[in-house]
């Protein structure tokens, strides 16, 4: 049976590979600078000067919250974080063999569904639920740990900001400054990142005039795969894998023999490294002293070294933070709802954005199945 090889009116680029598609105001990724700007700011100075909460305000409104801006969003944002008991009764009726990226998934789901103005597409119906999102995913995502262990869910406090709050809901004490300064930087960096795979599928759905939260579900769904945000998960497993340090470069070896991707290297947009890494690698060198685990940092460096020599290919964000979250004390099927926490920031933004200047997203294809053929 033949093919029809039509040449296609325009070269096509797998995987939309450089294909610039749309413009947006939200972040700026620069692989020549190595720099990585939301609204502006360089993502170095936000993680070291802003928390998390402002960085969420920047990239919904373009600027970044005066005082009385930011306690009105934290007083808000606060009092949205209680989980309504159909979305915990559905989170109870999962199986613990959900991956936590489906409870989110579904919990998000959950919200959309309980919300009676989710067809609303208003820029301001679509602030609220943002900020909705943002408040809830901590305790969706806390929740959901702790149920895995056996543990009774940790209400929220008030009193504590978003990162502080979050690592209490998880762990059911009061966290070290230290490790909620490197968490809140970690969020900080997963932010935003311009039209990546997840953001690009939020848009798409916002696209159709979908709502918010079908977007935010199909953003999840995206991440969740090993070649994006599911890679700070692989990572670990990776680590586990290896086990330590002296091993690594073997390990490597026989990795690369059998065509395996390594997973938190490499990147669609960076080909010099992630402008990212330093900043969250410096967060991890503060775990490490933190925790005393010289170890993990070794077994970090060795395999990086090794692919640095054997491939020349630097790491990515995710990882630096798998072995933070690691270190914090989440699961590693936690890391990547982790990420969710943070780029739901992101993913409303773009939502935003497209809303507000949409076209529906609609590429052409080549065919080449068979020629055109008849019954009978
Ligand atoms: C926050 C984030 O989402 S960052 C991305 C997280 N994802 C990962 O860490 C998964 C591992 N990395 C990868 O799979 C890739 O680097 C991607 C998917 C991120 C980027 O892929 P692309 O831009 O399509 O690069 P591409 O796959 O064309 O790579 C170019 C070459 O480098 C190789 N390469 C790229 N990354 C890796 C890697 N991690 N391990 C081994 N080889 C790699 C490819 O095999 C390819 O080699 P070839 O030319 O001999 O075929
Ligand atoms: O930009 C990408 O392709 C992936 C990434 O680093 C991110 O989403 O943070």
């Amino acid at each position: 049976m033949s093919t029809d090889t039509t040449a296609p009116a325009q070269e096509i680029r797998k995987g939309l590979a450089g294909v610039v598609v749309d413009y947006t105001a939200v972040s700026k990724v620069n692989p020549e600078t190595n720099s990585l700007l939301y609204r502006g700011y360089p993502v170095q100075e936000l993680a070291a000067n802003c928390t998390f909460e402002e960085v969420a305000y920047l990239l919904w409104h373009g600027e970044l919250p005066d005082e009385q801006q930011l306690a009105e969003f934290e007083t808000r944002e606060r009092s949205l974080r209680r989980l309504d008991e159909r979305v915990k009764r559905v989170i109870d009726e999962l199986p613990l063999t959900a991956h936590p990226m489906d409870v989110v998934r579904t919990a998000v789901s959950v919200i959309g569904a309980s919300d009676p103005d989710a067809a609303d597409a208003s820029p301001a119906s679509n602030l609220d639920k943002s900020i909705r999102l943002f408040a809830q995913l901590p305790s969706i995502v806390a929740y959901d740990q702790r149920r895995r262990r056996g543990q009774h869910l940790v209400e929220p406090r008030d009193d504590l900001g978003y990162s502080a709050n979050f690592l209490f809901m998880t762990f059911d004490e009061l966290p070290s400054e230290v490790v909620v300064e490197a968490f809140d930087v970690s969020m900080t960096l997963y932010a935003e990142h311009s039209f990546n795979a997840s953001t690009f599928t939020a848009r798409v759905i916002t696209s159709t005039m979908s709502d918010l939260y079908s977007a935010v579900v199909g953003g999840i769904g995206a991440l969740k795969g090993a070649l994006h945000g599911g890679a700070n998960e692989a990572v670990m497993h990776i680590f586990d894998e290896i086990g330590t340090a002296d091993k690594a470069e073997a390990w490597l070896e026989q990795a690369l023999s059998e065509k395996r991707k390594i997973m938190g290297f490499g990147h669609r947009v960076y080909k010099n490294g992630d402008s990212r890494v330093p900043t969250m690698k410096a967060s991890l060198d503060i775990l490490v002293e933190h925790f005393d685990r010289p170890d993990l940092l070794a077994l970090y460096t060795a395999l990086d070294d090794a692919m640095q020599s054997r491939k020349a290919i630097q790491p990515n964000l995710d990882y630096p933070s798998g072995p933070a979250y690691h270190l914090i004390g989440y699961d590693t099927e936690m890391f990547t709802p982790l990420f969710v926490a943070a780029r739901v920031t992101g993913w409303t933004a773009h939502i935003m954005e497209q809303a507000a200047s949409n076209a529906l997203i609609r590429p052409l294809s080549a065919y080449n199945g068979v020629e055109e053929r008849h019954i009978g």
